[in-house]
């Protein structure tokens, strides 16, 4: 029997962010493994037009949940869905909601944030620091609670080569850029944003590195923990390979290689890829959690969840792995046939970005147009060079992450946890692994059938066609307006035109012979 598993059987867990990516995969997997938890509460905040149940259902039925509902048939019933919104004082908890909260839980898992690269420094605060304060002062309020994991994320500081399994501090106090943001205007936390993230490439990772010193500072007696994930990618083997459900990381940019829309990438093929499979990180997260609450850790533990180390991929092996599995497993109704390339420099960058991304788009307009049609090519093509320019800080670096925290861990599991919560990432085949993401980016983002592959392949023979014959006819454009005012060209194309006929006569003349 799996020691973790037993452990959160009959336990309340808060998890916040379970409307996301990683806490969906986190719900799923407590609910098979630990089928008999008591509950699950989650801070969800209202949607337009989607009441708190209708989001519930709607994570339900999604087929991540698929095994679940047979070994916990009642898993709608221990789901509590809290009305919350971390963007507000006190999160906007009902009086009496937040009573059950804190008298019942037993484990927080903290996963919301805004992960939004460009956010304002106003709302990455309050989402990423402010909530998680007042996150850690309501589980000071819990009399049952036996650990509080925070995720936050290896890129927290980035701004580093080494990073060690401890938090850093950070020049300016959380407290003080709290205070600040609720005085400052816009226009002047606009002007000093850049000073405050220093040599930080963007909001989000500044603002996960202040959390984590808000976690140090004021957890006070409470058994915490930190969990780093790098990059998270789609599912490796639970509930089964390549589940993905949004487009932050390499997913959307899988779909755009697919799709034909990136044909190149300013990125450096030798730099580490260092993803880690969604499905990991919620094993390590949930052995952390049983670790955290069992051996109740003298200090605050930071645990790397990173593959780079100890089974590196770097990016030029992924790329030709996405590459290939796109002959064998094309997306339907493709722009153009998928043929990415890795540029290296500004020049040779902005050189593609005009002839593969701006220019096709223009020329596709242009044709919307001619047919009355509405032009939409150019906006989603500036939209993917600004994507792709948020991007490339973390495709053009190594960094190396320190997993002591994690090894000593995964020492401390029997082999059964070792099993059940596997988060070895050195027994991961990344070919296997990336042809199944790609696989799960067109089942499960794109919603396309395997079905339509037969069609999505004589597609993409219609536009290698296409491709050949455009390529042909701007050649002889191109030539017949050099020949019309070069004398070399002129001569040039006689004598070429002047030896094939020679030399077709001759094939004439010998074929004629030989009868
Ligand atoms: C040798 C030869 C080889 C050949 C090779 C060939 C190669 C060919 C194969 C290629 C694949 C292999 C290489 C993979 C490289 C992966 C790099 C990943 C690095 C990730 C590092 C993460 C490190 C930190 C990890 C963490 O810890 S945190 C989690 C990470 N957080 C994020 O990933 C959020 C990013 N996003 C945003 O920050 C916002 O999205 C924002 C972008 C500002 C736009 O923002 P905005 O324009 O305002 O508007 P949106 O509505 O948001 O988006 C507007 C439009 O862009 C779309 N779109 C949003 N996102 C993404 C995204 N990612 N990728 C693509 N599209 C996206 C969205 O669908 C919408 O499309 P549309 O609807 O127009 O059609
Ligand atoms: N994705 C990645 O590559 C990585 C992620 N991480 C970390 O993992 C954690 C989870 O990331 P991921 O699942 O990918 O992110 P998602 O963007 O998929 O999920 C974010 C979650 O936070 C919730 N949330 C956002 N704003 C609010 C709010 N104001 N009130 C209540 N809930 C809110 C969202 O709710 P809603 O559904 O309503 O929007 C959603 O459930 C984050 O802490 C992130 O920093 C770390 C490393 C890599």
């Amino acid at each position: 029997m799996s020691m973790i598993a037993a452990f959160y059987g009959g336990k309340s867990i808060l998890i916040t962010g379970a409307t996301g990516f990683l806490g969906k995969v986190l719900m799923e997997k407590l609910f098979r493994t630990s089928p008999d938890l008591k509950v699950i509460y989650i801070l969800v905040r209202p949607k337009e037009g989607q009441t708190l149940q209708q989001r519930v259902i709607q994570i339900l039925d999604s087929k991540l949940f698929e095994k679940v509902k047979e070994v916990c048939p009642n898993v709608h019933e221990k789901i509590r869905p809290i009305s919350a919104d971390l963007n507000q004082n006190d999160f906007a908890i009902s009086k009496e909601d937040l009573q059950e909260l804190l008298s019942h839980t037993n484990i927080v898992f903290h996963c919301a944030a805004t992960v939004r690269f460009d956010d304002h420094l106003r709302h990455a605060v309050q989402l990423n620091v402010t909530a998680t304060q007042q996150l850690l002062l309501m589980a000071s309020q819990m009399p049952k609670l036996e650990a509080f994991i925070h995720i936050s994320t290896a890129f927290s500081n980035c701004n580093l080569k080494h990073i060690d399994e401890v938090v850093y501090p950070c020049p300016v106090e959380p407290k003080k850029i709290i205070d600040s943001m609720e005085w400052l205007d816009d226009a002047i936390i606009d002007e000093i944003t850049p000073k405050l993230i220093g040599d930080r490439p963007n909001t989000y990772t500044y603002t996960k590195a202040l959390g984590e010193v808000v976690v140090q500072q004021e957890g006070g007696n409470l058994n915490i923990a930190i969990v780093r994930p790098s990059i998270m990618g789609a599912t490796w083997q639970e509930p089964f390979p390549g589940w993905v459900d949004n487009l932050n990381g390499p997913s959307g940019l899988i779909i755009a290689a697919g799709k034909g829309f990136l044909r190149s990438i300013r990125a450096t093929p030798m730099a580490v890829a260092d993803l880690i499979p969604a499905d990991t990180v919620v094993n390590l997260t949930l052995a952390v959690g049983w670790y955290t609450a069992v051996h109740r850790p003298k200090s605050t533990l930071v645990y790397h969840c990173t593959s780079g180390n100890l089974n590196p991929c770097n990016w030029g092996k992924m790329g030709l792995q996405v590459l290939a599995t796109f002959e064998k497993i094309p997306f339907e109704r493709a722009f153009r046939r998928p043929n990415a390339d890795f540029t290296t420099n500004n020049i040779t960058t902005h050189y593609w970005n005009a002839v593969s991304h701006r220019a096709p788009a223009i020329i596709y307009d242009f044709y919307l147009r001619l047919t009355g049609r509405k032009p939409r090519m150019t906006k989603l093509m500036n939209r993917l060079l600004r994507t792709l320019s948020m991007l490339e800080y973390f495709i053009n670096r190594s960094w190396e992450w320190s997993t002591y925290n994690t090894e000593m861990l995964m020492s401390e599991l029997s082999p059964e946890d070792q099993r059940v919560f596997n988060f070895d990432i050195r027994q991961l085949n990344w070919l296997e692994y990336i042809e199944n993401y790609v696989l799960g980016v067109k089942k499960y983002l794109l919603k396309e059938d395997m079905a339509g592959i037969p069609e999505a392949k004589q597609h993409l023979k219609r536009l290698r066609n296409i491709h050949y014959l455009f390529n042909t006819a701007l050649f002889l454009i191109a030539w017949r307006l050099l020949i019309a005012r070069s004398q070399v060209a002129r001569n040039v194309w006689f004598f070429i035109v002047s030896f094939c006929y020679k030399f077709l006569s001759y094939f004439r003349a010998s074929s004629t012979l030989k009868v």
